[in-house]
């Protein structure tokens, strides 16, 4: 459901050149990537073109030859037969390195097939399963589901893209801790013209990557979190008396909690009110965590519907606005504006130019705003669905003095101490991630330059994807004991979050010698995981592993905790009636109206 006023000021449709925004070595690494990653897209495109400028040339020569003749000048037939196949030679010339290239993209896609054909996994047509891109919305689920049907690791093949799914614990946690393996770019490019450029979400692991996460990366210390647990909790309140104003309403509470995220990370990151909250209440107030919704469902509609390419955004004022805040006053130190403004560019030894600041800051916003946003939407869903679980959480708060009783009907508001002895709270959080973690179809890992052997078993030549889906990890029965009950009293064990050695499926010897690539080994073998506590292997990883996890991911565990204890200390939700039931709550995809 999306509501609110129509406006565009967010982000404006405008179109964009592909690469417009790049530094010279993000532009590099584009390139590499798009040829890299057995793309056949570009060699197509030049064959296509080579082939087609043959009839249009030859054309053209007819029709100057008749031309020349409407005027009395006869050309010898000699001449036109010299001049066509010259024409001719140029364009079968100009073929020649498109059919080259396109010979090696069949070929080393072809290469990628049979070193994965002992794998088992989904046999579908020519497309592979592309066609499940449209239509089937919840891909994760069904990645959980041939995950059930054919193991920890199986192929899928999307057109000429092969990859191979990793849901055993040890190998996807060895993946995404690999430092030789890098994001695959067709997974976030189409991000690109709607954040202002590449970012720290998007972009590869390169120097300017490091820069950047490096940089801001303190603003999100434990230190830091002190702070943002009371302006959270500020936040929570303004939300409680939204909605107390009206309480018998039926509210759109995730588009409540987006705005409440968005406000939070506008306080903290740049000490500024975004002011999403308050146009709630204000119909004169500018609307911008509305715009913002809009903008990031358009998103969503789009990795469904890949032809939606004609619109394009680019960051609007309101980034724009942000970043002349941060530099015309003193930012806080310590915050994401403060320490962007320090970072350096790797390749200018400069501080940041504009065009890449702004990619950052919209990138903030767009990382944080969905993710935490609806985690809460699902924490409340899931309470409003499991009263013997709201009921202990009751018993938590009250024991705090967080909870709104007849004797006590302004406690005080969640501290920073608070969070750490709201364990129960914690749990059901943790359940909610597990069973709905936001990123669900999780992370696709590539080796761009060279081939791999995955644990020492399985060879992979390079640009073989390795895809490492979260909601699969945390959702299949071989990892996880009732997995589709919501049970947060799992999570009152230490070491959950860690894979049970004895459940491994895969054969012992998949298990020695982790390494991948050159990377980060781990666990060296099978029998360093035993017992589960010294374990590294995660099957939990809501927030996914290795050097590309969250960067904000204490702001949202604080968030969150500090959210809802104070939404729950004061209110009870109950699901809507339009939304019919709990299928009503499953996710649809409709253009906001
Ligand atoms: C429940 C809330 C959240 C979840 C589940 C979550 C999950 C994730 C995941 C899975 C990734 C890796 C994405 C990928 O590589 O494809 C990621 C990256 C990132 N997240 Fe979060 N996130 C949450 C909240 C936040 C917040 C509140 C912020 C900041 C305000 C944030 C900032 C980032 C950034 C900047 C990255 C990119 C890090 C990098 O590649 O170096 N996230 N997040």
């Amino acid at each position: 459901m999306c509501q609110g006023r129509q406006s565009s000021d967010w982000f404006q449709w405008s179109p964009r050149r592909a690469f417009s925004g790049f530094t010279k070595s993000q532009k590099a690494e584009l390139t590499k990537t798009r040829s890299g990653g057995g793309a056949l897209r570009d060699p197509v495109v030049g064959l296509a073109l080579a082939l087609a400028g043959l009839p249009v040339l030859v054309a053209s020569a007819l029709f100057a030859r008749a031309a020349c003749s409407s005027i009395g000048l006869h050309l010898p037939p000699a001449a036109v037969t010299a001049c066509v196949s010259s024409l001719a030679l140029v364009c079968a010339w100009s073929a020649v390195g498109p059919v080259l290239k396109l010979t090696s993209a069949v070929r080393a896609a072809h290469q990628r097939s049979l070193a994965l054909r002992g794998l088992p996994g989904p046999q579908y047509g020519l497309l592979g399963i592309l066609p499940f891109l449209r239509a089937r919305k919840d891909l994760h689920r069904q990645v959980t589901e041939w995950a059930e049907q054919y193991g920890p690791i199986f192929k899928v093949r999307c057109i000429n893209y092969h990859a191979v799914v990793i849901t055993d614990p040890v190998l996807a946690t060895c993946v995404l801790r690999d430092k030789v393996l890098d994001k695959v770019r067709f997974q976030y490019h189409f991000l690109d013209p709607f954040l202002g450029g590449v970012n720290i979400l998007t972009g590869p692991t390169d120097d300017h990557w490091r820069a950047v996460r490096k940089g801001v990366s303190p603003a999100f210390s434990a230190v830091r979190m002190r702070d943002a647990c009371n302006v959270v909790a500020q936040c929570a309140l303004q939300l409680v008396h939204i909605i107390a104003a009206r309480p018998q309403t039926p509210r759109n509470i995730d588009n409540l909690l987006l705005r409440e995220s968005m406000d939070v990370i506008g306080r903290i990151g740049f000490n500024k009110d975004m002011g999403a909250l308050r146009a709630v209440e204000d119909a004169h107030a500018v609307d911008q965590a509305d715009l913002m919704v809009r903008s990031t469902h358009e998103v969503t509609l789009r990795i469904y519907e890949p032809y939606r390419v004609h619109k394009l955004w680019k960051p609007s004022s309101i980034v724009a606005g942000l970043l002349a805040h941060m530099r015309s006053t003193d930012p806080l130190p310590g915050s994401f504006a403060q320490l962007l403004l320090a970072t350096q560019d790797p390749s200018t030894k400069q501080p940041l130019a504009d065009h890449l600041m702004i990619p950052e800051i919209a990138s903030l916003f767009f990382a944080g705003i969905d993710t935490t946003g609806h985690t809460g939407t699902w924490v409340l869903y899931l309470l409003s669905q499991h009263p013997e679980v709201e009921e202990k959480l009751l018993r938590e708060l009250d024991a705090l003095e967080l909870l709104a009783t007849p004797s006590r009907p302004h406690p005080r508001p969640v501290s920073p101490q608070d969070l750490g002895r709201l364990s129960f709270l914690q749990a059901i959080i943790k359940e909610a991630l597990r069973l709905y973690p936001p990123v669900g179809i999780g992370q696709i890992r590539v080796s761009r330059r060279h081939d791999i052997t995955l644990a020492g078993k399985l060879h992979l030549p390079r640009g073989t994807l390795l895809w490492v889906p979260h909601h699969a990890i945390q959702n299949t029965s071989f990892n996880w004991d009732q997995p589709d009950k919501f049970l947060p009293e799992r999570w009152l064990e230490k070491g959950q979050e860690y894979a049970d050695v004895s459940k491994l499926r895969l054969p012992a010897e998949w298990y020695e010698g982790m390494g991948v690539g050159t990377g980060t080994p781990l666990p060296s073998s099978a029998e360093d995981c035993t017992g589960a506590p010294s374990c590294t292997a995660k099957r939990y990883m809501p927030f996914a592993e290795g050097p590309r996890d969250c960067l904000g991911q204490n702001l949202a565990k604080t968030s969150l905790l500090a959210s809802i204890a104070t939404l729950v200390a004061h209110l009870h939700f109950d699901l809507a009636d339009r939304m019919q039931g709990p299928a009503g709550s499953v996710i649809t995809f409709r253009p906001c109206q």
